[in-house]
Protein backbone atom coordinates (compact mmCIF):
# COMPACT_ATOMS: atom_id res chain seq x y z
CA UNK A 1 0.00 0.00 0.00
CA UNK A 2 1.34 3.37 -0.51
CA UNK A 3 0.20 5.95 1.47
CA UNK A 4 0.69 9.15 -0.02
CA UNK A 5 0.08 11.49 2.17
CA UNK A 6 -0.77 11.17 6.08
CA UNK A 7 -4.21 11.86 7.43
CA UNK A 8 -4.89 15.72 6.25
CA UNK A 9 -5.76 15.99 9.66
CA UNK A 10 -5.26 14.81 13.38
CA UNK A 11 -6.07 11.37 14.20
CA UNK A 12 -9.57 11.49 16.17
CA UNK A 13 -11.49 8.22 17.10
CA UNK A 14 -14.44 9.32 18.62
CA UNK A 15 -17.20 8.30 17.39
CA UNK A 16 -18.92 11.93 16.33
CA UNK A 17 -16.25 12.96 14.62
CA UNK A 18 -17.38 13.02 11.06
CA UNK A 19 -14.23 11.28 9.09
CA UNK A 20 -14.29 11.34 5.30
CA UNK A 21 -11.51 9.12 3.46
CA UNK A 22 -10.18 9.58 -0.04
CA UNK A 23 -8.38 6.62 -1.83
CA UNK A 24 -7.63 7.92 -5.57
CA UNK A 25 -6.24 10.75 -6.69
CA UNK A 26 -8.54 14.33 -6.99
CA UNK A 27 -8.14 17.66 -7.53
CA UNK A 28 -7.27 19.78 -4.46
CA UNK A 29 -10.23 22.01 -4.96
CA UNK A 30 -12.75 19.03 -4.07
CA UNK A 31 -10.34 19.13 -1.03
CA UNK A 32 -10.75 22.37 0.26
CA UNK A 33 -14.06 22.33 -0.34
CA UNK A 34 -14.60 19.28 2.03
CA UNK A 35 -12.23 20.81 4.41
CA UNK A 36 -13.81 24.53 4.38
CA UNK A 37 -17.83 23.25 4.32
CA UNK A 38 -16.64 20.94 7.17
CA UNK A 39 -14.05 22.26 9.15
CA UNK A 40 -14.96 19.57 12.07
CA UNK A 41 -14.35 16.40 9.89
CA UNK A 42 -11.38 14.52 9.60
CA UNK A 43 -10.15 13.87 5.66
CA UNK A 44 -7.64 10.82 5.21
CA UNK A 45 -6.14 10.90 1.67
CA UNK A 46 -4.72 6.85 0.95
CA UNK A 47 -3.88 5.69 -2.09
CA UNK A 48 -3.16 2.67 -3.40
CA UNK A 49 -5.42 0.09 -1.05
CA UNK A 50 -6.55 -3.41 -2.17
CA UNK A 51 -10.09 -4.11 -1.95
CA UNK A 52 -8.77 -6.14 1.67
CA UNK A 53 -6.88 -3.52 2.57
CA UNK A 54 -9.77 -0.69 2.24
CA UNK A 55 -12.11 -3.31 4.02
CA UNK A 56 -9.85 -2.78 6.83
CA UNK A 57 -10.17 0.79 7.48
CA UNK A 58 -13.13 1.63 5.97
CA UNK A 59 -15.58 0.94 9.14
CA UNK A 60 -13.84 4.45 10.99
CA UNK A 61 -15.63 6.43 7.72
CA UNK A 62 -18.73 8.14 6.74
CA UNK A 63 -17.79 8.68 3.29
CA UNK A 64 -15.55 7.66 0.52
CA UNK A 65 -14.21 9.27 -2.25
CA UNK A 66 -13.31 7.18 -5.12
CA UNK A 67 -11.52 7.67 -8.73
CA UNK A 68 -11.70 4.76 -11.36
CA UNK A 69 -8.62 2.53 -9.48
CA UNK A 70 -10.37 1.77 -6.16
CA UNK A 71 -12.36 -1.39 -6.43
CA UNK A 72 -15.44 -0.30 -4.14
CA UNK A 73 -16.90 -4.12 -3.61
CA UNK A 74 -19.72 -6.00 -1.74
CA UNK A 75 -17.10 -7.08 1.62
CA UNK A 76 -15.57 -3.05 1.33
CA UNK A 77 -19.17 -2.14 1.67
CA UNK A 78 -20.20 -4.36 4.17
CA UNK A 79 -17.47 -3.65 6.09
CA UNK A 80 -18.22 0.05 5.88
CA UNK A 81 -20.70 0.35 9.31
CA UNK A 82 -20.44 3.93 9.28
CA UNK A 83 -20.81 4.80 5.67
CA UNK A 84 -23.19 6.51 4.36
CA UNK A 85 -22.00 7.47 0.65
CA UNK A 86 -19.84 7.03 -1.60
CA UNK A 87 -18.44 9.92 -4.04
CA UNK A 88 -16.80 8.81 -7.48
CA UNK A 89 -15.27 11.92 -8.62
CA UNK A 90 -16.44 10.64 -12.36
CA UNK A 91 -18.79 9.47 -14.62
CA UNK A 92 -18.45 5.37 -14.29
CA UNK A 93 -19.50 3.58 -11.34
CA UNK A 94 -18.37 0.09 -12.90
CA UNK A 95 -15.71 0.34 -9.83
CA UNK A 96 -18.17 -0.11 -7.39
CA UNK A 97 -21.09 -2.33 -6.27
CA UNK A 98 -23.75 -0.16 -6.50
CA UNK A 99 -26.54 -3.23 -5.97
CA UNK A 100 -24.36 -4.28 -2.77
CA UNK A 101 -24.31 -0.18 -1.73
CA UNK A 102 -27.92 -0.37 -2.28
CA UNK A 103 -28.60 -3.01 -0.22
CA UNK A 104 -27.13 -1.46 2.19
CA UNK A 105 -28.22 1.82 2.10
CA UNK A 106 -25.30 3.37 1.40
CA UNK A 107 -25.80 6.81 -1.19
CA UNK A 108 -23.67 6.58 -4.42
CA UNK A 109 -23.01 9.27 -6.09
CA UNK A 110 -21.37 10.57 -9.58
CA UNK A 111 -20.56 13.54 -11.40
CA UNK A 112 -22.22 13.26 -14.54
CA UNK A 113 -21.27 16.14 -16.54
CA UNK A 114 -17.79 17.04 -14.69
CA UNK A 115 -15.39 15.09 -17.21
CA UNK A 116 -17.68 15.15 -20.49
CA UNK A 117 -16.10 17.67 -22.44
CA UNK A 118 -12.46 16.12 -21.53
CA UNK A 119 -13.31 12.46 -22.63
CA UNK A 120 -15.27 13.81 -25.74
CA UNK A 121 -11.80 15.68 -26.53
CA UNK A 122 -9.57 13.08 -25.96
CA UNK A 123 -11.84 10.83 -28.10
CA UNK A 124 -11.46 13.36 -30.84
CA UNK A 125 -7.10 13.30 -30.20
CA UNK A 126 -6.84 9.54 -30.50
CA UNK A 127 -8.96 9.98 -33.86
CA UNK A 128 -6.38 12.00 -35.22
CA UNK A 129 -3.71 10.66 -33.70
CA UNK A 130 -4.82 7.26 -35.52
CA UNK A 131 -5.47 9.35 -38.90
CA UNK A 132 -2.15 10.84 -38.75
CA UNK A 133 0.10 8.39 -36.88
CA UNK A 134 0.89 10.97 -34.38
CA UNK A 135 1.99 8.78 -31.23
CA UNK A 136 4.52 6.29 -33.73
CA UNK A 137 6.08 9.51 -36.02
CA UNK A 138 6.77 11.05 -32.44
CA UNK A 139 8.74 8.32 -31.02
CA UNK A 140 10.48 7.79 -34.58
CA UNK A 141 11.66 11.48 -35.04
CA UNK A 142 12.89 11.26 -31.07
CA UNK A 143 14.34 8.25 -32.06
CA UNK A 144 16.76 10.15 -34.16
CA UNK A 145 15.11 9.53 -37.56
CA UNK A 146 13.33 11.36 -40.10
CA UNK A 147 11.17 8.49 -41.41
CA UNK A 148 8.20 10.22 -43.84
CA UNK A 149 6.97 7.10 -45.66
CA UNK A 150 6.43 5.11 -43.11
CA UNK A 151 3.82 7.72 -41.75
CA UNK A 152 1.19 7.95 -44.45
CA UNK A 153 -2.59 8.95 -43.21
CA UNK A 154 -5.69 10.08 -43.57
CA UNK A 155 -7.91 12.45 -43.64
CA UNK A 156 -11.05 12.02 -41.76
CA UNK A 157 -12.81 14.78 -43.78
CA UNK A 158 -16.11 12.93 -45.48
CA UNK A 159 -15.26 9.88 -43.68
CA UNK A 160 -18.02 8.19 -41.08
CA UNK A 161 -17.80 8.23 -38.08
CA UNK A 162 -19.45 5.15 -36.29
CA UNK A 163 -20.88 6.11 -32.46
CA UNK A 164 -21.84 3.48 -30.42
CA UNK A 165 -23.70 5.31 -27.40
CA UNK A 166 -24.89 8.76 -28.53
CA UNK A 167 -25.39 10.12 -24.65
CA UNK A 168 -23.17 12.66 -23.06
CA UNK A 169 -19.83 11.89 -24.11
CA UNK A 170 -21.02 10.54 -27.67
CA UNK A 171 -22.89 13.59 -28.60
CA UNK A 172 -19.76 15.79 -28.02
CA UNK A 173 -18.15 13.61 -29.67
CA UNK A 174 -20.56 13.64 -32.78
CA UNK A 175 -20.74 17.80 -32.57
CA UNK A 176 -16.72 17.75 -32.93
CA UNK A 177 -16.74 15.01 -35.82
CA UNK A 178 -19.22 17.67 -37.54
CA UNK A 179 -16.85 20.30 -36.97
CA UNK A 180 -14.61 18.10 -38.87
CA UNK A 181 -16.55 17.37 -41.64
CA UNK A 182 -17.14 14.05 -41.11
CA UNK A 183 -20.33 12.34 -41.61
CA UNK A 184 -21.99 11.02 -38.60
CA UNK A 185 -24.32 7.57 -38.01
CA UNK A 186 -24.93 6.38 -34.31
CA UNK A 187 -26.34 3.22 -32.73
CA UNK A 188 -28.37 4.38 -29.22
CA UNK A 189 -31.33 2.07 -28.35
CA UNK A 190 -32.41 4.96 -26.21
CA UNK A 191 -32.26 8.18 -28.26
CA UNK A 192 -35.12 8.82 -30.58
CA UNK A 193 -34.17 9.57 -34.30
CA UNK A 194 -35.70 12.99 -34.46
CA UNK A 195 -33.25 14.01 -31.38
CA UNK A 196 -30.17 12.66 -33.07
CA UNK A 197 -30.98 14.47 -36.42
CA UNK A 198 -31.43 18.28 -34.87
CA UNK A 199 -27.70 17.52 -34.13
CA UNK A 200 -26.67 16.80 -37.62
CA UNK A 201 -26.36 12.88 -36.31
CA UNK A 202 -28.12 9.77 -38.63
CA UNK A 203 -29.18 6.75 -36.63
CA UNK A 204 -28.66 3.39 -37.96
CA UNK A 205 -29.18 -0.58 -36.58
CA UNK A 206 -26.08 -1.54 -34.56
CA UNK A 207 -24.87 -3.70 -38.11
CA UNK A 208 -25.60 -0.41 -40.22
CA UNK A 209 -23.20 1.58 -38.08
CA UNK A 210 -20.67 -1.26 -37.68
CA UNK A 211 -20.63 -2.11 -41.40
CA UNK A 212 -20.53 1.66 -42.87
CA UNK A 213 -17.96 3.01 -40.29
CA UNK A 214 -14.57 4.17 -40.94
CA UNK A 215 -13.83 4.97 -37.07
CA UNK A 216 -15.88 3.62 -34.53
CA UNK A 217 -16.21 4.84 -31.13
CA UNK A 218 -17.92 3.41 -28.56
CA UNK A 219 -19.34 5.28 -25.92
CA UNK A 220 -21.75 3.21 -23.77
CA UNK A 221 -21.36 2.41 -20.21
CA UNK A 222 -20.11 -0.85 -18.88
CA UNK A 223 -23.08 -3.42 -17.62
CA UNK A 224 -22.97 -7.16 -17.25
CA UNK A 225 -26.24 -9.20 -17.77
CA UNK A 226 -28.43 -10.44 -20.52
CA UNK A 227 -29.09 -7.23 -21.79
CA UNK A 228 -25.72 -5.71 -20.83
CA UNK A 229 -22.93 -4.08 -22.75
CA UNK A 230 -19.64 -6.41 -21.52
CA UNK A 231 -18.13 -7.51 -24.69
CA UNK A 232 -20.18 -5.91 -27.13
CA UNK A 233 -17.52 -5.64 -29.64
CA UNK A 234 -16.55 -9.11 -29.98
CA UNK A 235 -15.72 -11.86 -33.14
CA UNK A 236 -18.43 -11.11 -34.64
CA UNK A 237 -19.14 -7.67 -34.57
CA UNK A 238 -15.29 -7.31 -35.76
CA UNK A 239 -15.78 -9.57 -38.98
CA UNK A 240 -18.49 -7.33 -40.20
CA UNK A 241 -16.90 -3.95 -39.82
CA UNK A 242 -15.65 -2.29 -42.78
CA UNK A 243 -12.28 -3.50 -43.75
CA UNK A 244 -9.53 -1.25 -42.96
CA UNK A 245 -11.31 0.74 -40.04
CA UNK A 246 -10.45 1.91 -36.99
CA UNK A 247 -11.50 1.74 -33.85
CA UNK A 248 -10.83 3.97 -30.69
CA UNK A 249 -12.51 3.09 -27.16
CA UNK A 250 -12.42 5.68 -24.21
CA UNK A 251 -15.52 4.57 -22.47
CA UNK A 252 -14.84 1.20 -20.84
CA UNK A 253 -12.52 -1.87 -22.00
CA UNK A 254 -15.11 -4.22 -21.07
CA UNK A 255 -16.92 -3.43 -23.82
CA UNK A 256 -14.69 -4.81 -26.40
CA UNK A 257 -13.27 -8.46 -26.02
CA UNK A 258 -9.87 -7.44 -26.17
CA UNK A 259 -8.64 -11.13 -27.57
CA UNK A 260 -10.77 -10.77 -30.70
CA UNK A 261 -9.41 -7.31 -31.70
CA UNK A 262 -6.06 -8.41 -31.15
CA UNK A 263 -7.02 -11.43 -33.94
CA UNK A 264 -8.37 -8.82 -36.11
CA UNK A 265 -5.84 -6.60 -35.77
CA UNK A 266 -3.07 -9.46 -36.56
CA UNK A 267 -5.24 -10.73 -39.33
CA UNK A 268 -5.60 -6.68 -40.78
CA UNK A 269 -8.67 -6.87 -41.21
CA UNK A 270 -8.68 -2.98 -39.17
CA UNK A 271 -6.10 -1.04 -39.51
CA UNK A 272 -5.61 0.59 -36.11
CA UNK A 273 -7.31 0.61 -32.62
CA UNK A 274 -6.44 3.44 -30.05
CA UNK A 275 -7.67 2.17 -26.50
CA UNK A 276 -7.89 4.93 -23.52
CA UNK A 277 -9.27 1.97 -21.39
CA UNK A 278 -8.59 -1.31 -20.57
CA UNK A 279 -10.14 -4.96 -18.96
CA UNK A 280 -7.37 -4.87 -16.44
CA UNK A 281 -6.26 -1.20 -15.07
CA UNK A 282 -3.44 -0.79 -14.54
CA UNK A 283 -2.32 -3.80 -16.86
CA UNK A 284 0.03 -5.92 -14.96
CA UNK A 285 -0.10 -9.32 -17.03
CA UNK A 286 -2.89 -9.56 -18.69
CA UNK A 287 -1.48 -11.19 -22.03
CA UNK A 288 -3.47 -10.25 -24.07
CA UNK A 289 -3.29 -6.50 -23.37
CA UNK A 290 0.31 -6.89 -23.21
CA UNK A 291 0.11 -8.36 -26.65
CA UNK A 292 -2.11 -4.98 -27.66
CA UNK A 293 0.07 -2.42 -26.30
CA UNK A 294 3.17 -3.83 -27.72
CA UNK A 295 1.20 -3.49 -31.45
CA UNK A 296 2.35 -1.40 -34.15
CA UNK A 297 -1.03 0.21 -34.95
CA UNK A 298 -2.30 0.23 -31.70
CA UNK A 299 -2.10 3.38 -29.81
CA UNK A 300 -2.79 3.52 -25.87
CA UNK A 301 -3.26 5.76 -23.24
CA UNK A 302 -3.52 4.79 -19.52
CA UNK A 303 -7.19 6.02 -19.25
CA UNK A 304 -6.65 10.02 -19.37
CA UNK A 305 -10.12 10.34 -20.70
CA UNK A 306 -10.72 12.60 -18.08
CA UNK A 307 -7.56 13.99 -17.34
CA UNK A 308 -7.81 18.05 -17.97
CA UNK A 309 -7.50 20.54 -15.31
CA UNK A 310 -11.00 21.70 -15.57
CA UNK A 311 -12.46 17.81 -15.65
CA UNK A 312 -10.74 17.41 -12.37
CA UNK A 313 -11.20 20.26 -11.15
CA UNK A 314 -15.30 20.13 -11.70
CA UNK A 315 -16.02 16.66 -10.82
CA UNK A 316 -13.74 16.47 -7.21
CA UNK A 317 -15.88 19.82 -6.34
CA UNK A 318 -19.01 18.39 -8.00
CA UNK A 319 -18.97 15.04 -5.25
CA UNK A 320 -17.40 17.26 -2.48
CA UNK A 321 -20.44 19.52 -2.30
CA UNK A 322 -22.82 16.13 -2.54
CA UNK A 323 -20.75 14.53 0.25
CA UNK A 324 -20.91 17.82 2.66
CA UNK A 325 -25.00 17.85 1.78
CA UNK A 326 -25.54 14.18 2.61
CA UNK A 327 -23.51 14.17 5.38
CA UNK A 328 -25.32 17.24 6.76
CA UNK A 329 -28.71 15.38 6.48
CA UNK A 330 -29.54 16.82 2.84
CA UNK A 331 -29.86 15.13 -0.49
CA UNK A 332 -27.44 14.57 -2.95
CA UNK A 333 -28.13 16.65 -7.04
CA UNK A 334 -26.29 13.48 -8.85
CA UNK A 335 -27.04 10.11 -6.97
CA UNK A 336 -26.70 6.87 -8.90
CA UNK A 337 -29.21 4.63 -6.37
CA UNK A 338 -31.37 7.28 -5.43
CA UNK A 339 -34.31 9.32 -6.58
CA UNK A 340 -33.81 12.64 -7.44
CA UNK A 341 -35.86 14.98 -5.66
CA UNK A 342 -35.47 18.78 -6.18
CA UNK A 343 -34.82 20.70 -2.63
CA UNK A 344 -38.14 22.75 -2.53
CA UNK A 345 -39.98 19.05 -3.55
CA UNK A 346 -38.27 17.84 -0.20
CA UNK A 347 -38.87 20.96 1.41
CA UNK A 348 -42.76 20.02 1.61
CA UNK A 349 -42.63 16.28 2.02
CA UNK A 350 -40.27 16.48 5.18
CA UNK A 351 -43.00 17.04 7.75
CA UNK A 352 -45.25 14.02 5.83
CA UNK A 353 -42.02 11.88 5.51
CA UNK A 354 -42.02 12.40 9.31
CA UNK A 355 -45.43 10.95 9.51
CA UNK A 356 -45.18 8.09 6.75
CA UNK A 357 -42.78 6.94 9.62
CA UNK A 358 -44.47 7.22 12.56
CA UNK A 359 -47.58 5.77 10.55
CA UNK A 360 -45.62 2.50 9.65
CA UNK A 361 -43.83 2.37 13.35
CA UNK A 362 -47.22 2.84 14.89
CA UNK A 363 -48.72 -0.11 12.93
CA UNK A 364 -45.98 -2.52 13.65
CA UNK A 365 -46.21 -2.04 17.22
CA UNK A 366 -49.98 -1.72 17.77
CA UNK A 367 -50.55 -4.94 15.45
CA UNK A 368 -47.21 -6.72 15.01
CA UNK A 369 -47.23 -9.89 12.77
CA UNK A 370 -46.36 -10.20 8.79
CA UNK A 371 -47.51 -7.75 6.32
CA UNK A 372 -47.55 -8.20 2.43
CA UNK A 373 -50.04 -5.76 0.87
CA UNK A 374 -50.50 -2.28 1.79
CA UNK A 375 -52.48 0.20 0.42
CA UNK A 376 -51.59 4.04 0.77
CA UNK A 377 -53.99 6.84 -0.20
CA UNK A 378 -53.09 10.12 -0.48
CA UNK A 379 -56.11 12.84 -0.52
CA UNK A 380 -55.40 16.66 -0.96
CA UNK A 381 -52.37 18.71 -2.66
CA UNK A 382 -49.53 16.72 -1.44
CA UNK A 383 -51.30 13.56 -3.96
CA UNK A 384 -49.67 15.98 -6.73
CA UNK A 385 -46.33 15.53 -5.71
CA UNK A 386 -43.30 13.03 -5.96
CA UNK A 387 -44.08 11.08 -3.78
CA UNK A 388 -41.43 7.98 -3.65
CA UNK A 389 -39.77 9.62 -0.31
CA UNK A 390 -42.84 9.12 1.42
CA UNK A 391 -43.05 5.68 0.86
CA UNK A 392 -39.49 4.67 1.61
CA UNK A 393 -40.44 6.58 4.62
CA UNK A 394 -43.44 4.31 5.41
CA UNK A 395 -41.23 1.42 3.88
CA UNK A 396 -38.74 2.38 6.85
CA UNK A 397 -41.34 2.76 9.98
CA UNK A 398 -43.13 -0.87 9.12
CA UNK A 399 -39.65 -2.64 8.48
CA UNK A 400 -37.35 -1.18 11.32
CA UNK A 401 -38.73 -2.87 14.12
CA UNK A 402 -38.39 -6.40 12.41
CA UNK A 403 -35.64 -6.03 10.48
CA UNK A 404 -31.64 -5.66 10.90
CA UNK A 405 -31.09 -3.87 8.08
CA UNK A 406 -30.61 0.09 8.25
CA UNK A 407 -33.62 1.10 6.27
CA UNK A 408 -33.27 4.66 4.24
CA UNK A 409 -34.21 5.99 1.44
CA UNK A 410 -31.56 4.39 -1.20
CA UNK A 411 -32.68 0.52 0.12
CA UNK A 412 -36.30 0.77 1.44
CA UNK A 413 -37.99 -0.20 -1.78
CA UNK A 414 -35.34 -3.01 -2.40
CA UNK A 415 -35.87 -4.05 1.78
CA UNK A 416 -39.82 -3.85 1.05
CA UNK A 417 -39.89 -6.53 -1.83
CA UNK A 418 -37.04 -8.87 -0.30
CA UNK A 419 -39.69 -9.02 2.48
CA UNK A 420 -42.44 -9.99 0.17
CA UNK A 421 -44.46 -6.51 1.21
CA UNK A 422 -46.33 -4.53 -1.64
CA UNK A 423 -47.70 -1.39 -1.57
CA UNK A 424 -49.80 0.22 -3.61
CA UNK A 425 -50.84 4.30 -4.07
CA UNK A 426 -54.03 5.67 -4.96
CA UNK A 427 -53.83 9.69 -5.08
CA UNK A 428 -56.49 12.18 -5.39
CA UNK A 429 -56.17 15.74 -5.20
CA UNK A 430 -59.55 15.99 -3.59
CA UNK A 431 -59.72 16.48 0.40
CA UNK A 432 -60.34 13.97 2.66
CA UNK A 433 -62.02 14.96 6.49
CA UNK A 434 -58.01 16.61 6.48
CA UNK A 435 -56.84 18.78 4.53
CA UNK A 436 -53.90 16.73 3.25
CA UNK A 437 -54.69 13.35 4.45
CA UNK A 438 -52.63 10.11 4.15
CA UNK A 439 -54.96 6.40 4.85
CA UNK A 440 -52.56 3.39 5.43
CA UNK A 441 -54.35 0.16 4.90
CA UNK A 442 -53.02 -3.14 5.63
CA UNK A 443 -54.81 -5.70 3.26
CA UNK A 444 -54.77 -8.92 3.42
CA UNK A 445 -53.15 -11.54 0.99
CA UNK A 446 -55.92 -11.92 -1.41
CA UNK A 447 -56.00 -7.93 -1.76
CA UNK A 448 -59.45 -7.82 1.01
CA UNK A 449 -59.17 -5.35 3.70
CA UNK A 450 -58.78 -7.28 7.34
CA UNK A 451 -59.40 -4.42 9.30
CA UNK A 452 -61.93 -5.82 11.43
CA UNK A 453 -61.97 -9.09 12.94
CA UNK A 454 -64.48 -10.20 15.59
CA UNK A 455 -67.08 -8.20 17.40
CA UNK A 456 -67.01 -4.34 17.73
CA UNK A 457 -65.72 -3.93 21.26
CA UNK A 458 -63.71 -7.16 22.21
CA UNK A 459 -60.04 -7.32 22.47
CA UNK A 460 -58.84 -8.53 18.96
CA UNK A 461 -60.25 -5.91 17.28
CA UNK A 462 -58.02 -5.03 14.49
CA UNK A 463 -56.46 -1.21 13.73
CA UNK A 464 -55.65 -1.98 10.26
CA UNK A 465 -56.32 1.43 8.67
CA UNK A 466 -54.47 4.70 10.59
CA UNK A 467 -54.74 7.99 9.04
CA UNK A 468 -52.87 10.99 9.35
CA UNK A 469 -52.53 14.39 8.44
CA UNK A 470 -49.78 17.12 8.98
CA UNK A 471 -51.55 19.58 10.86
CA UNK A 472 -49.44 23.12 11.16
CA UNK A 473 -46.54 21.26 9.72
CA UNK A 474 -46.59 18.79 13.02
CA UNK A 475 -47.27 15.46 11.92
CA UNK A 476 -50.66 14.00 13.41
CA UNK A 477 -52.98 10.45 13.83
CA UNK A 478 -55.98 11.35 13.05
CA UNK A 479 -57.71 7.85 12.81
CA UNK A 480 -56.43 4.67 14.56
CA UNK A 481 -58.91 2.13 13.33
CA UNK A 482 -62.41 3.19 12.99
CA UNK A 483 -61.51 5.48 15.52
CA UNK A 484 -61.51 9.39 15.17
CA UNK A 485 -58.91 11.13 17.19
CA UNK A 486 -56.13 13.42 17.20
CA UNK A 487 -52.41 13.33 18.94
CA UNK A 488 -48.91 14.15 18.14
CA UNK A 489 -47.00 10.90 17.22
CA UNK A 490 -44.24 11.21 19.54
CA UNK A 491 -42.98 9.54 22.99
CA UNK A 492 -44.87 6.88 24.81
CA UNK A 493 -48.37 6.48 24.05
CA UNK A 494 -51.01 4.50 26.04
CA UNK A 495 -53.57 3.09 24.06
CA UNK A 496 -56.82 1.33 25.13
CA UNK A 497 -60.09 1.16 24.30
CA UNK A 498 -63.21 1.64 26.92
CA UNK A 499 -66.96 1.49 26.92
CA UNK A 500 -68.34 4.90 25.91
CA UNK A 501 -69.26 5.75 29.23
CA UNK A 502 -68.52 8.04 32.25
CA UNK A 503 -65.71 7.82 34.21
CA UNK A 504 -63.25 6.25 32.24
CA UNK A 505 -61.08 9.00 31.66
CA UNK A 506 -60.75 9.66 35.45
CA UNK A 507 -59.81 5.79 35.88
CA UNK A 508 -57.32 5.90 33.27
CA UNK A 509 -55.96 9.20 34.96
CA UNK A 510 -56.27 8.35 38.44
CA UNK A 511 -53.91 5.12 38.00
CA UNK A 512 -51.02 6.87 35.86
CA UNK A 513 -50.77 9.44 38.66
CA UNK A 514 -50.81 6.49 41.29
CA UNK A 515 -48.31 5.16 39.16
CA UNK A 516 -46.45 9.00 39.24
CA UNK A 517 -46.51 9.30 35.46
CA UNK A 518 -47.11 12.74 33.82
CA UNK A 519 -50.37 13.08 31.37
CA UNK A 520 -49.12 15.27 28.09
CA UNK A 521 -51.86 14.55 26.18
CA UNK A 522 -54.74 12.59 26.14
CA UNK A 523 -57.76 12.41 23.68
CA UNK A 524 -60.85 10.18 23.93
CA UNK A 525 -62.02 9.23 19.90
CA UNK A 526 -65.33 7.90 19.02
CA UNK A 527 -66.16 5.49 16.35
CA UNK A 528 -67.77 8.74 14.01
CA UNK A 529 -66.77 12.02 13.53
CA UNK A 530 -69.53 14.12 14.31
CA UNK A 531 -70.71 14.40 17.97
CA UNK A 532 -73.76 12.13 18.23
CA UNK A 533 -76.23 11.14 20.75
CA UNK A 534 -75.15 8.31 23.43
CA UNK A 535 -77.96 5.88 23.94
CA UNK A 536 -78.17 5.18 27.80
CA UNK A 537 -76.93 1.62 28.32
CA UNK A 538 -75.84 0.43 25.13
CA UNK A 539 -72.66 -1.32 26.44
CA UNK A 540 -71.40 -1.90 23.06
CA UNK A 541 -70.09 1.52 22.40
CA UNK A 542 -66.53 1.25 22.74
CA UNK A 543 -64.18 4.66 22.48
CA UNK A 544 -60.14 4.92 22.11
CA UNK A 545 -58.26 6.47 24.67
CA UNK A 546 -54.85 7.80 23.48
CA UNK A 547 -52.62 8.80 25.99
CA UNK A 548 -49.18 10.50 25.86
CA UNK A 549 -47.02 10.54 28.51
CA UNK A 550 -43.16 12.21 29.32
CA UNK A 551 -42.06 8.16 31.07
CA UNK A 552 -42.62 5.13 30.56
CA UNK A 553 -45.62 3.01 32.26
CA UNK A 554 -44.86 0.76 34.92
CA UNK A 555 -46.26 -2.78 33.85
CA UNK A 556 -48.12 -2.67 37.20
CA UNK A 557 -50.10 0.13 36.18
CA UNK A 558 -50.73 -0.98 32.85
CA UNK A 559 -51.74 -4.32 34.56
CA UNK A 560 -54.36 -2.99 37.06
CA UNK A 561 -55.89 -0.69 34.24
CA UNK A 562 -56.10 -3.96 32.37
CA UNK A 563 -58.03 -5.47 35.26
CA UNK A 564 -60.31 -2.66 35.64
CA UNK A 565 -62.78 -3.50 33.29
CA UNK A 566 -64.69 -1.75 30.53
CA UNK A 567 -60.80 -0.58 29.70
CA UNK A 568 -59.51 -3.61 27.19
CA UNK A 569 -56.35 -3.52 24.97
CA UNK A 570 -54.47 -1.65 26.90
CA UNK A 571 -50.83 -1.43 24.83
CA UNK A 572 -48.27 1.10 24.99
CA UNK A 573 -46.04 2.32 21.82
CA UNK A 574 -42.82 4.17 21.63
CA UNK A 575 -42.95 6.35 18.50
N1 LIG B 1 -12.03 7.50 -20.44
C1 LIG B 1 -12.48 8.28 -19.50
O1 LIG B 1 -11.71 8.80 -18.71
C2 LIG B 1 -13.92 8.54 -19.40
C3 LIG B 1 -14.82 7.56 -19.70
N2 LIG B 1 -16.16 7.80 -19.57
C4 LIG B 1 -17.04 6.70 -19.91
O2 LIG B 1 -17.75 7.01 -21.09
C5 LIG B 1 -18.96 6.30 -21.12
C6 LIG B 1 -20.11 7.22 -21.55
O3 LIG B 1 -20.32 8.21 -20.58
P1 LIG B 1 -21.56 9.21 -20.72
O4 LIG B 1 -21.68 9.66 -22.11
O5 LIG B 1 -21.41 10.20 -19.66
O6 LIG B 1 -22.76 8.23 -20.39
P2 LIG B 1 -24.27 8.41 -20.80
O7 LIG B 1 -25.03 7.58 -19.86
O8 LIG B 1 -24.61 9.86 -20.95
O9 LIG B 1 -24.34 7.74 -22.23
C7 LIG B 1 -24.31 6.37 -22.47
C8 LIG B 1 -25.21 6.09 -23.67
O10 LIG B 1 -25.09 4.73 -24.01
C9 LIG B 1 -26.37 4.29 -24.46
N3 LIG B 1 -26.42 2.84 -24.43
C10 LIG B 1 -26.69 2.02 -23.41
N4 LIG B 1 -26.65 0.73 -23.81
C11 LIG B 1 -26.33 0.77 -25.13
C12 LIG B 1 -26.12 -0.24 -26.10
N5 LIG B 1 -26.23 -1.53 -25.80
N6 LIG B 1 -25.78 0.15 -27.35
C13 LIG B 1 -25.67 1.45 -27.66
N7 LIG B 1 -25.88 2.46 -26.79
C14 LIG B 1 -26.18 2.11 -25.53
C15 LIG B 1 -27.31 4.96 -23.51
O11 LIG B 1 -28.61 5.04 -24.04
C16 LIG B 1 -26.69 6.33 -23.35
O12 LIG B 1 -27.25 7.26 -24.26
C17 LIG B 1 -19.11 5.69 -19.74
O13 LIG B 1 -18.69 4.35 -19.77
C18 LIG B 1 -18.13 6.47 -18.91
O14 LIG B 1 -17.70 5.76 -17.81
C19 LIG B 1 -16.65 9.01 -19.20
C20 LIG B 1 -15.80 10.02 -18.87
C21 LIG B 1 -14.35 9.85 -18.91
O1 LIG C 1 -15.48 9.30 -15.34
C1 LIG C 1 -15.21 8.22 -15.89
O2 LIG C 1 -16.06 7.38 -16.21
C2 LIG C 1 -13.82 7.90 -16.17
O3 LIG C 1 -13.58 6.90 -16.77
C3 LIG C 1 -12.77 8.75 -15.62
O4 LIG C 1 -11.99 7.93 -14.80
P1 LIG C 1 -10.94 8.56 -13.79
O5 LIG C 1 -11.68 9.45 -12.87
O6 LIG C 1 -9.96 9.35 -14.62
O7 LIG C 1 -10.30 7.42 -13.10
Amino acid sequence: MTQVHEPTSKADNSPQTIRILITDKIAREGIDLLKEQMPEAQVDERRGLTPEQLAEVIGDYHALIVRSETQVTADVLSAGTNLKIVGRAGVGVDNIDTNAATRLGIIVVNSPTGNIMAAAEHTIAMLMSLARHVPAANASIKGGKWDRSRFMGIEVRNRVLGVIGLGKVGMAVARRALGLEMQVVAYDPFVSPEQARKNGVEMGTFEEVLTRADFLTLHTSLTSGPQGTRGLISEHELQIMKPGARLINCARGGLINEKALLNALNEGRLAGAALDVFSQEPIRDDETLLQLLAHDRVIATPHLGASTEEAQVGVATDVAEQIVSVLNGGFPRAAVNAPLILPETLKVLEPYMTLLEKMGRLYTQLQPGPLSKIEVTYNGDIASYDLRPLQAALIKGLLESVSEAHVNMINAQLLAKERGLEITEQKSTTPAEFANQVTLRVLSPNGNSSSFIGKPGIEDEHFDVISGAVVYDEPRIVRVGRYWTEFVPEGYILFCRNLDQPGMIGRAGTLLGKAQVNIRHMDVGPVERKPRTRVPGNTTDTALMVISVDDAIPDWALRELSETGDIFGVTVVNL
